[in-house]
This record gives structure tokens, C-alpha cells and sequence, in this order.
């Protein structure tokens, strides 16, 4: 196996630990292989890959798909990132609750946030840049965006003091977890 898996404190969110075989030119490593991650559980039939480039202090999020929904492996190729998952599963133990991490250009994790959780992250780094894959194709319809701040679920971003977290004007307008459609 290529990586090293650890669970979170959400047993299903998975951080991924890739073998790096360094030398004098730079470094080598696999980021993703099918027959070890389907071992894992996470799916070998990602559909789409994502990239986007995020300036400090911007946060995206908490964003889910409920027609179409999206499993997601994401890792940070520029700078780093706090990303987070939160749980939508109402028959889960764990629903509602959130598990954050930092992925980096230079910690090189992934993280594996499958079907039944929002995700989102916040721009530590002068500048980001986040790659994922995901299991199903983005569908607007479907998309659904859980407030980044509500109480109930409490998630503790990394945001300097006295500062606040830039948001898109869709993402300001999220939903309480109390209001938002969940997964059964
Ligand atoms: C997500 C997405 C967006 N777009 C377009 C729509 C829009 O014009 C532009 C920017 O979209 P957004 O503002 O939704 O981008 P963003 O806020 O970066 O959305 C992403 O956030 C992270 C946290 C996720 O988990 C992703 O699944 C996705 O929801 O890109 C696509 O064409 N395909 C896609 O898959």
C-alpha cells in the first residue's frame, strides 16, 4: 500500500498519508491508485476532477449534492488549507458532527469525505490550491450549501482574531443544519 490511512474523529472521513520516496532531484509519489483505495472502501469510479485556487482567508463551504451526491478525495497542492466535514447522515451516530484538518502542499494528506457529508475549507496560506476528485458529476440543481457558522454544528475554523472569513454570496446564504435537507 502506498499510503497511510488514519481514521478521524468521524470514523468514516479518512486521511491518507502517501508514501514519499524523496532524492536528490525532488520527491516521487503515487496520489491515487485504484486497487489500493477500493481496498479502502473509496470508490475506483471518480468521474470528475476538480481544482480551484482560493486567496487567504477565503472560505468555501459547507457544500453538498443532494441529487447526484458526491464522494471526495482532496488534497492541497498550493500553500494550505483547513478542510472539513460534517456529517448529514441522520442515522448516523455522528450526525452533525464536524472533523477538520489541515492539508498542505507540504504535509501532501488527502482526505476521503464520502457520500453523506458537507465539505468545506478555509485558506490559511497567503494563496491554495485545492485538487479533488469526486465520484458523480457536478449537478447545480442539486447543490446545497450548509452555514459555515451555525451553532449547532460548531465548527472551530482557523480564523485569525478580529478577522473574518470571505465567503461567495451563495455561501453566505447557507442553511442552518436544523433547515438543510440531509441523508437518510
Ligand atoms: C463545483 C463546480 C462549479 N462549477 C462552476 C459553477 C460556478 O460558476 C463556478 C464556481 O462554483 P462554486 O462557487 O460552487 O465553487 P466552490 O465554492 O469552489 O464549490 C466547491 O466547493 C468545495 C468546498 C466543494 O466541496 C465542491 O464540491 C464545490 O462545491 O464554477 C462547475 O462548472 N463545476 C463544478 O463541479
Amino acid at each position: 500500500m502506498a499510503f497511510e490511512i488514519s481514521s478521524t474523529q468521524l470514523s468514516d472521513i479518512l486521511l491518507l498519508e502517501p508514501r514519499v520516496f524523496a532524492d536528490e532531484r525532488g520527491f516521487f509519489m503515487e496520489t491515487y491508485q485504484s486497487r489500493d483505495f477500493a481496498r479502502l472502501g473509496i470508490p475506483d469510479n471518480f468521474v470528475q476532477d476538480n481544482q480551484s485556487g482560493s486567496r487567504r482567508g477565503i472560505l468555501r463551504g459547507l457544500h453538498y449534492q443532494i441529487l447526484n451526491p458526491q464522494g471526495k478525495l482532496v488534497r492541497c497542492i498550493v500553500g494550505e488549507i483547513f478542510d472539513v466535514a460534517v456529517d448529514l447522515r441522520r442515522s448516523s451516530p455522528t450526525f452533525g458532527r464536524w472533523t477538520g484538518t489541515y492539508l498542505s502542499a507540504e504535509n501532501k494528506r488527502q482526505l476521503w469525505i464520502p457520500i453523506g457529508f458537507a465539505h468545506g475549507f478555509f485558506t490559511v496560506s497567503e494563496w491554495a490550491e485545492v485538487l479533488y476528485k469526486a465520484s458523480d458529476y457536478y449537478n447545480p440543481k442539486g447543490e446545497r450549501c450548509v452555514l459555515w457558522n451555525d451553532p449547532q454544528i460548531g465548527v472551530q475554523w482557523p480564523v485569525p482574531a478580529g478577522e473574518s472569513p470571505l465567503l461567495s454570496p451563495k455561501d453566505q446564504l447557507g442553511l442552518p443544519l436544523a433547515q438543510a435537507e440531509t441523508f437518510d
